[in-house]
């Protein structure tokens, strides 16, 4: 998890910087990714803006998230059987990618959508895939100073377990 929050540093997002590193079963480090731009869109030619008269002129139809960055960011031939460490618990199109790239297990350091529909979404895939998602402690966040660690609330733990 320390390997994504300082990942999550190098987002250009001024309101939720958001790191992801995925590592195999040997806890090798095997894909990192940050929430920003596509490749060559430039950070500054981009929107970051969260509202607008338009959403073509907010960030949200043009920023990666993190673990798709950190997917395509892979240095393995796959990901089956992959760790997932992520500063925000991954939205609903995350979740697709992660479960569709074999990654088993998620940990994840803030959930302060989880009110949204996308992120209830996201849970019952996961849930339904069988991967289990488990909040790691915020002290984390706290020590290396990301805001939105900080502010987060104490939230119920959720975990299930695996399919056979
Ligand atoms: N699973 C996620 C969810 C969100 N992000 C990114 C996308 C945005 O850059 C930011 C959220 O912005 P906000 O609505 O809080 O202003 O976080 C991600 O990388 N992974
Ligand atoms: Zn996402």
């Amino acid at each position: 998890m320390g390997v994504a929050l300082l990942a999550a540093r190098r987002s250009r997002d001024p309101s939720t910087q958001v790191g992801a590193c995925i590592v195999n079963e040997e806890k090798k480090i095997v894909g990192v990714g940050y929430n920003g731009m596509p490749n060559g869109c430039g950070d500054d030619s981009l929107p970051w803006r969260r509202s607008g008269d338009n959403p073509v002129e907010t960030k949200y139809f043009y920023v990666c998230h993190a673990e798709l960055n950190a997917i395509m960011n892979k240095n393995s031939a796959d990901l089956k059987g992959c760790t997932i460490y992520v500063t925000l618990f991954p939205c609903n199109e995350c979740s697709k990618l992660l479960i569709q790239a074999g990654i088993k297990n998620v940990i994840y350091l803030s959930d302060k959508y989880h009110k949204l529909d996308n992120v209830i979404a996201s849970k019952k895939m996961l849930d339904l895939a069988g991967i289990p998602y488990e909040k790691q402690s915020s002290h984390y966040g706290f020590h290396l100073g990301l805001k939105e660690t900080v502010v987060s609330k104490p939230e119920t733990k959720h975990f299930v377990m695996p399919r056979k």
